[in-house]
């Protein structure tokens, strides 16, 4: 079969958790970067873009664009998205919640100087306000080691990457909340993203000036 191709520039953005979700469930994929703008304009102009935009993956004969189609029609398709909606649907909120702080950290690096440290601020505050303690109360309150019916879903995949990457902003961001050091201890043992955390996998670095530069110079902002 053929693999999963990712289209987006080399870098995180929306698409490091589509990387996340397929090497979590052990799928190999192909990766081609953006990193002009005729490469864009030829997306666009070819008509692979829905609306437009990336992240784009080519699997199972589709085109897909949209971070959260995607996002779920993976976990679906590798059974990380519940046994019956009301587990779905939990893992949809916890999903979107993680996504919600993953993107504040992915648009950090395109703030303005004068706008960084407060910005990178606030995102560690709002981790470690609103949506860190939500999640050390699922925890607390259904005593599972994972988030969403005693089995390991896509929820439990974005909430070790949103901690990891607010980590990578204040390393004691985890320091009152021992069931979620727990929870990043026992996910990052897992074997496929044990292997997706070593050095040397398709896991994208933070957003750096060089990557900042070649997105703002393709999408013209
Ligand atoms: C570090 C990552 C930041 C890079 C910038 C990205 O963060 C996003 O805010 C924008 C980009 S991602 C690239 C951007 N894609 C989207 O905004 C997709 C949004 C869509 N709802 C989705 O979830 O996939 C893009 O193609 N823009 C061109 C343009 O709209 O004409």
């Amino acid at each position: 079969t053929t693999k999963p191709k990712l289209c987006y520039f080399r870098g995180r953005g929306r698409m490091e958790s589509i990387r996340w979700l397929l090497a979590a469930a052990g799928v190999e994929f192909e990766e081609e970067f953006i990193e002009t703008t005729e490469q864009y304009e030829k997306l666009q102009k070819d008509g692979r873009l829905l609306f437009g935009q990336v992240p784009m993956v080519e699997v199972d004969g589709m085109v897909l664009t949209q971070t959260r189609a995607i996002l779920s029609y993976l976990a679906a398709k590798y059974d990380l998205y519940g046994k019956d909606l009301k587990e779905t649907v939990r893992i949809n909120m916890y999903a979107d919640g993680t996504l919600d702080l993953m993107m504040m950290t992915a648009q950090a690096a395109f703030k303005p100087p004068e706008e960084k440290e407060e910005n990178l601020t606030l995102i560690v505050k709002k981790a470690k306000t609103r949506y860190f303690p939500a999640f050390e109360k699922i925890l607390n309150d259904h005593g599972e080691d994972f988030l969403v019916g005693n089995k390991f879903s896509w929820a439990d995949i974005q909430l070790l990457e949103a901690i990891l990457m607010v980590e990578e902003l204040d390393a004691s961001v985890l320091s009152h909340f021992p069931l979620l050091k727990a929870f990043k201890a026992r996910i990052s043992n897992i074997p496929t993203i044990k292997k997706f955390l070593q050095p040397g996998s398709l896991r994208k670095p933070p957003a750096d000036s060089h990557y900042v530069e070649v997105v703002r110079g393709i999408l013209q902002f």
